[in-house]
């Protein structure tokens, strides 16, 4: 055939040869479009109709037990990529039921995402092995951790503490190299560590607490953990030498032999999960007498979905790879002939003269306002590292910088003006989210747990005392006398780390004074908590609340801030209906800017740069003329510890703010941009994050508001009532279409923070254009 080809001489046959295969190919990209726009793979759609059932047909929106297009329908907490279901992410969602025996039918799901629930029965056996993440996390599943995990080869974190699992730890682990994050803690687990535990060769955060696992820790030596906590367990034997430099490691409430004696450790209580754990021995029911035996899973992919699939279902499959490697063949075929017909024509007629390129009608990708490129090239977790340190003084001039910042952008400036000449009002609404695509490499996307600054492998122990440069001494004696003995007039309000305390100097001046909970002091030393001081004291900028000073005495620890007169955002949207008012729709775009600003600074300008981690509209403080003053910079390593950190990811979850990675506790930089969304939504919204006094699907404001952003109509409709319509249209959909890159599920398809200023800054610089040209 392709010698046939090279053969035809007559430039009319070769004309006639060429439109043939242009519009062969036409039809062959035309059928490629159609089937990656077609409806959801048939075999996922099977899968999650099964799922839905197993959960007992709860109400989520979308949702249905037979047939339904969960990609094209959007249905809650799915994400897809083309047909195929990509994700299922649906956190305290108030499920029941069970999981049923679907799981493993998913084609190539990436994620499942199910943590705090009630969903009980067993772990299913059969499992998706393109699994990349798994959460499983405070449900009420029983019997034992299934053997099935072993085929995961994919998985980089998975969450299955506090359940009511029991039995030995299977010897699942020979392939999991990819695993970061496992937390099986808060369960009924019992027996020694399996050999195989020894392969986790990626593993960092390492959560076995409050189990009954018994022998010794040797096989956790050569990993290479961050975080491990074996509290309250039954291990015992020597701690190996090696482990005692893991940065966080927490082992009380075992048998250890230290010093060569045989030691029982203060046991702490057990943090009770969710649901109570039934007592040791006893029968738990739904636990499957002979459910543990491996199955056909684990002879991989194929054998998995095939042993779990009835023969209607392979055929199907069959199917959909003929027709898939069908269409493959004919692109192979048609690119073939498209490249080698040029060179045949070359070789026969080197007098032709080849025509211009002109890209075709799927020649390249579309392109809306926000992607005309990234703005400033989101920066990798390295990459986000500057090189050199910057400080930015508070008395910057913030209006000077950001005239700069807009010159120094003339492809963006340029293609904004460009599209304001078009007629804004016919424009189609902002375009969604790019879809998602392959997650990154985990190690590219996940950030530790901010620890103590200093270095993870220096002995807290050993570090010496490094007085604050700046920050003031208190003596507890002038706080009290300030604070009129942290009297209950003076208490502004309780958080997860202590008590704030309204203090007046002698010489007038007002003050904020964070009383850290003895449970958090507890926790650090007295040269951890200077070094900590030390390292708040270094963020300095326009847009996050100073630190004056600290106190350290008698075991108690103190911060001392800088007082802001006018609350904070959560307070002026949520509590106070007249401060609701006096924020228009300008000043809800200058606190967004203002708190983008100082996340910003954090994470790409502070040295070092710098995890909120607890990012919420109660820490966004207004100052007198309503500029905004972040608060709880550099705390994260307060919060990253014991019973603190259980809370703040409870607490981040619970109310809307937390990213989905932060249930395998994953935090990183993407985590705040997450949280700095859902803080946008709430100012679009005026609706809290969370609200239990709302219809259920309304309660969490991100799970009820995404599938809405992109409507205009819809847009219109979530406005808070309280703007009564004094906002412009088209300003109205920039922020929304802000909003939605900031929470998209996969972290690494958010903004850098510095984007999301940049977008800010040229939404109101066009408003102001508008307004001028409005004035003439
Ligand atoms: N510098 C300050 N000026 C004025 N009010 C403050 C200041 N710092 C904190 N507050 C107020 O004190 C209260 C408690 O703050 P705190 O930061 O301890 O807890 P939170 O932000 O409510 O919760 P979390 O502990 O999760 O951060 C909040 O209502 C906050 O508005």
């Amino acid at each position: 055939m392709w010698r046939s080809m090279c053969e035809v001489r007559s430039a009319a046959q070769y004309k006639r040869m060429k439109i043939y295969i242009e519009v062969l190919v036409g039809f062959i990209l035309v059928y490629v479009v159609q089937f990656s726009l077609a409806d959801t793979n048939p075999i996922d759609v099977a899968a999650i109709n099964k799922l839905y059932a197993a959960l007992g047909n709860p109400v989520l929106p979308g949702w249905v037990a037979s047939a339904g297009d969960p990609c094209g329908e959007a249905w809650q907490g799915v994400q897809c990529n083309g047909s195929l279901i990509q994700q299922i992410n649906l956190i305290g969602a108030n499920l029941g039921g069970e999981l049923g025996d679907s799981l493993g039918e998913f084609v190539s799901i990436k994620s499942i995402i199910l943590s705090n629930n009630h969903i009980g029965g067993i772990i299913p056996l059969s499992l998706p092995v393109t699994l990349q993440t798994l959460f499983l996390s405070a449900n009420n599943f029983t019997g034992s951790i299934p053997t099935s995990l072993s085929t995961l080869t994919e998985l980089t974190a998975t969450s299955l503490n506090d359940n009511l699992l029991s039995g030995e730890i299977p010897d699942v682990f020979q392939s999991l190299t990819l695993l970061i994050n496992l937390d099986l803690s808060n369960n009924n687990l019992s027996g020694e560590l399996p050999p195989s535990v020894e392969n986790l060769s990626a593993v960092t955060t390492l959560n076995l607490q409050n189990n009954k696992l018994s022998g010794t820790l040797d096989v956790l030596q050569d990993l290479p953990l961050k975080e491990l906590n074996v509290e309250n367990n039954l291990f015992s034997g020597s701690i190996p030498q090696k482990m005692l430099s893991i940065p966080d490691f927490r082992k009380d409430g075992n048998l250890f032999n230290l010093d060569g004696n045989a030691t029982v450790a203060p046991a702490h209580p057990p943090h009770s999960p969710v649901t109570t754990a039934p007592p040791s021995g006893t029968v738990v029911s739904g636990t499957p007498a002979s459910g543990r035996v491996p199955t056909k899973h684990a002879d991989g992919p194929t054998a998995s979905k095939q042993s779990s699939s009835g023969k209607s279902k392979k055929n199907t499959k069959r199917v959909v790879w003929i027709t898939i490697s069908g269409i493959l063949g004919f692109i192979i075929l048609a690119l073939g002939l498209v490249l080698f017909i040029p060179r045949c024509g070359r070789r026969e007629r080197v007098e032709r003269t080849s025509k211009p390129h002109r890209p075709g009608a799927y020649g390249g990708e579309r392109k809306s306002p926000w992607d005309n490129g990234p703005l400033v090239q989101p920066p990798s977790e390295t990459e986000k590292v500057p090189k050199v340190a910057v400080t930015r003084p508070k008395e910057n001039h913030q209006a000077e910088k950001d005239e700069q910042r807009m010159e120094t952008l003339p492809k963006l400036l340029s293609h904004e003006i460009d599209m304001s000449a078009l007629d804004v009002h016919s424009m189609p609404p902002p375009p969604p989210p790019p879809p998602p695509a392959p997650p990154l490499a985990a190690e590219k996307v996940i950030v530790e747990p901010t620890t103590f600054p200093g270095g993870d492998n220096v002995n807290p122990s050993k570090r010496s005392p490094i007085p604050p440069t700046f920050a003031k001494c208190f003596t507890i004696a002038s706080l009290q006398q300030y604070t009129n003995s942290f009297s209950q007039d003076n208490l502004i309000g309780l958080g997860m780390l202590g008590s704030v305390y309204r203090a007046e100097l002698p010489d007038g001046k007002i003050l904020a004074v964070k009383k850290l909970d003895k449970r958090v002091s507890d926790h650090h030393k007295d040269d951890e908590f200077l070094e900590l001081v030390n390292n708040i004291d270094r963020i300095r900028h326009a847009n996050i609340v100073e630190l004056i000073g600290y106190c350290v005495e008698h075991g108690q620890r103190l911060l001392i801030y800088e007082y802001c007169s006018n609350g904070s955002m959560y307070e002026a949207l949520h509590s106070d209906d007249e401060f609701k008012t006096r924020l228009s729709w300008n000043a809800r775009i200058r606190i967004a800017l203002g708190a983008a600003r100082a996340l910003e600074y954090l994470h790409e300008q502070c040295q070092p740069p710098v995890i909120h981690r607890n990012f919420k509209s109660a820490n966004i403080l207004l100052d007198d003329d309503l500029s905004v003053r972040v608060s709880d910079c550099g705390l994260a390593p307060l919060i990253t510890k014991g019973s603190v950190r259980q809370l703040s990811g409870q607490l981040l979850a619970a109310y809307g703010y937390g990213a989905p990675e932060f249930e395998s506790g994953i935090y990183t930089y993407q985590s705040d941009v997450y949280s700095f969304g859902v803080v946008m939504l709430e100012l679009l919204t005026g609706r809290q994050s969370y609200d239990r006094t709302r219809p259920r699907g309304e309660q969490f404001l991100v799970r009820w508001a995404i599938p809405q952003l992109h409507d205009i109509d819809a847009l219109s409709r979530m406005v808070d009532p309280s703007l009564n319509g004094a906002y412009p249209a088209k300003s109205l959909s920039n922020f929304a279409d802000i909003i939605s890159r900031c929470v998209q599920s996969e972290p690494e398809f958010r903004p850098a923070m510095s984007e999301v200023v940049l977008y800010l800054l040229n939404m109101i610089r066009r408003e102001s254009q508008q307004n001028e040209s409005n004035e003439r």
